[in-house]
């Protein structure tokens, strides 16, 4: 299994398509105002938005004035998933990766009233901090695993995965009837309640379970 592990974790490029999940934690609908979603709400991050640990700070976006974190869990794909059934979703994941969905919350409450699409809002570079890849014996069981964000080593949101409106295999499930998913693609499922802003000069940290945990620096752009 170790041997598996290894050679899943070569392939992991960070280079290919990103699928996100809104709206997937009830808390997180209720504190920004939005219904519950009666199927899964997807957008995409491009693989320009990823930032590894210990490669750059997080950059806020030309013009944004509320740039927000939102901690997730990240499935990691590990084999074509096209219609795939979800009793056989398990076994497609490779493993996962602690992700920010970094969110220009302004940007994005201007889109929502326009009706304009939200790829100024997630997609800009440094969008998608991401930790290195966890293999699928790392984490037991990801329907049940803490995750927390830290701003200034004060608490922000803490939450579990088993809070999802929807598990992950309806997730992958679900995507994969509209998008297929490739080996080395990352599912981002959502973030629990407690998004808030983030700007130059703080310190950002964000953990899942007690398997890992990551750090970044924001900067403004100059
Ligand atoms: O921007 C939002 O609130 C939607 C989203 O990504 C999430 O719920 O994780
Ligand atoms: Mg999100």
């Amino acid at each position: 299994m170790a041997a598996a592990s290894q050679n899943i974790s070569k392939f992991v490029q960070w280079g290919r398509k990103v699928v996100c999940v809104g709206r997937n934690y009830r808390d997180h609908c209720a504190e920004l105002g939005n219904a519950v979603p009666t199927k899964p709400m997807l957008f995409m991050k491009p693989a320009s938005s990823y930032l590894e640990e210990d490669s750059g700070p997080i950059v806020v976006p030309l013009g944004c004035k509320d740039l927000h974190h939102e901690v997730e869990l990240g499935l990691v794909i590990g084999s074509q998933c096209k219609d795939i059934k979800e009793e056989d979703v398990m076994s497609s994941i490779a493993g996962y990766a602690l992700t920010l969905d970094l969110t220009a919350r302004d940007f994005q409450e201007e889109a929502k009233k326009k009706g304009h699409p939200w790829e100024m809002a997630k997609c800009f570079d440094t969008a998608l901090p991401v930790s290195r890849f966890l293999s699928k014996e790392d984490i037991s069981d990801p329907q049940n695993i803490s995750l927390w964000c830290k701003v200034n080593g004060e608490i922000t949101q803490n939450g579990n995965t088993s809070d999802m409106v929807f598990n992950i295999p309806h997730l992958v499930s679900y995507i994969s009837r509209y998008f297929t998913l490739q080996p080395g693609d990352l599912v981002l499922t959502g973030t629990p309640a407690g998004v808030g802003p983030i700007k130059e000069g703080d310190i950002i940290s964000a953990g899942l379970g007690d398997k890992i945990t990551m750090k970044f620096n924001v900067q403004h752009r100059s």
